[in-house]
């Protein structure tokens, strides 16, 4: 089932929760919405759930307007953070409620059920628990029960709300690769609500990033990494260094004149005289012992800055630095670097030595209505 999210607003009195919306899932894929806190993301699924309206636009499944549709006509699973499994029933009765639920005309016997549920609770690899309560399950087993007990009346589309919210970070990632894998054998088309840009990067066949109730970037995970739209999405996947500057005719000049360093920005190459920012991931910056020249009017080609904190555990050593140049990043920020901890070794760097910094890769986004 495709569905079409077509100009979706929705106010809460005098707060704009969604605006303006347009999204389009196709049939049997898993999108994730991404964004921070309270940016739209659980009213979103809401509305296309049916358990709450849009002020404006549509909702269409399989290209048909659902908005006159019922929540229980509308043929979609749910899965939520706190696991709403019913407490005083056992798995296996959790798992065939939504069946003998259904009307009398179209509900299964309970031999069909009973297979049913055993082939829901295989699926899920728990049929070992079919008589256990939700009590005396682990949450991400009770997670699991539910996505089992969403399944059963075989939805057209699942909806899923933060399911693994509330579960620590070996569970989440092993649901996580265990729900991707589970999509891959049945299909239906999923949409899958986190704040956590791993988990939508590693799970989603689409990402939709979104920030103040709009979406700020739509595309397959490899995109919204590789090509951030804006600086909120580059700031939102993953940590990122943040250097303030001035963009000219293609060009950005970080910190002062003989003192800073020149980025190559040929898609800004009409922008005149510009406040501008490079944003700069943790591992796209080179470190190397810095040698002050002998003649101070030569220009330095990076940022000196000071390392003041190391930490080297594992493959990869993370760095702290302070640069020298106030200017350069915002005031009073850290930069970050990671380099192999090996190559950090090598170079018998320590607390307390001043290195020069180039990037080896930076994004730069000229400030909104200056340039063009
Ligand atoms: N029924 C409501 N009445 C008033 N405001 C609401 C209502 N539901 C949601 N909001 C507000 O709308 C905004 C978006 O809420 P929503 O739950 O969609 O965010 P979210 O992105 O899912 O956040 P989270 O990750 O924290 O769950 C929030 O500021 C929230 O306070």
């Amino acid at each position: 089932m495709s569905i079409d999210i077509r100009n979706v607003s929705k106010d809460f009195g005098n707060f704009h929760a969604l605006r303006d919306v347009s999204l389009e899932i196709n049939s049997g894929e898993l999108v994730a919405l991404l964004g921070p806190s309270g940016c739209g993301k659980t009213t979103l699924l809401r509305i296309i759930a049916g358990l709450e309206t849009a002020d404006r636009g549509h909702i269409l499944f399989n290209g048909a307007d659902t908005t006159d549709k019922h929540v229980r006509e509308r043929n979609v699973g749910f899965v939520f953070q706190h696991y709403a499994l019913f407490r005083h029933m056992s798995v296996f009765d959790n798992v065939a409620f939504g069946l003998r639920m259904k009307p009398k005309a179209i509900r299964p016997s309970e031999a069909v059920i009973k297979d049913k549920v055993h082939e829901l609770l295989g699926l899920v690899q728990l049929d070992w628990l079919a008589d256990r309560y939700p009590s005396q399950l682990s949450g991400g087993q009770r997670q699991r029960i539910a996505l089992a007990r969403a399944l059963a009346v075989e939805p057209q589309v699942l909806l899923l709300d933060e399911p693994f919210g509330a579960l620590d970070a070996k569970v989440r990632k092993e649901l996580r690769r265990w729900l991707r894998r589970l999509h891959d054998d049945l299909h239906v088309t999923s949409i899958f609500v986190t704040h956590d840009q791993e988990e939508a990067l590693e799970v989603a066949d689409r990402v939709v990033l979104m920030n103040s109730g709009q979406v700020e970037q739509i595309g397959s995970p490899q995109e919204v990494w590789d090509h951030p739209a804006s600086p909120f999405v580059y700031g939102f996947l993953g940590d990122v260094n943040l250097f303030h500057g001035r963009a000219h005719e293609g060009e950005m000049l970080i910190g002062e004149d003989q003192q800073g360093l020149r980025l190559v920005t040929p898609e800004h190459s009409t922008v005149q005289d510009s406040k501008a920012f490079a944003y700069v991931r943790p591992h796209d910056l080179e470190v190397q012992r810095y040698v002050a020249s002998a003649n101070a009017a030569q220009p330095v080609s990076g940022i000196v800055a000071k390392l003041t904190r190391a930490m080297v555990v594992g493959p990869t050593a993370r760095l702290e630095l302070v640069p020298a140049d106030a200017t350069a990043a915002g005031s009073g920020d850290i930069i970050e670097a990671h380099i192999p901890a090996q190559l950090y070794r090598d170079q018998g760097f320590q607390e307390g030595d001043t290195v020069l910094l180039t990037p080896r890769r930076a994004r730069v986004f000229v400030a909104e209505g200056e340039g063009i």
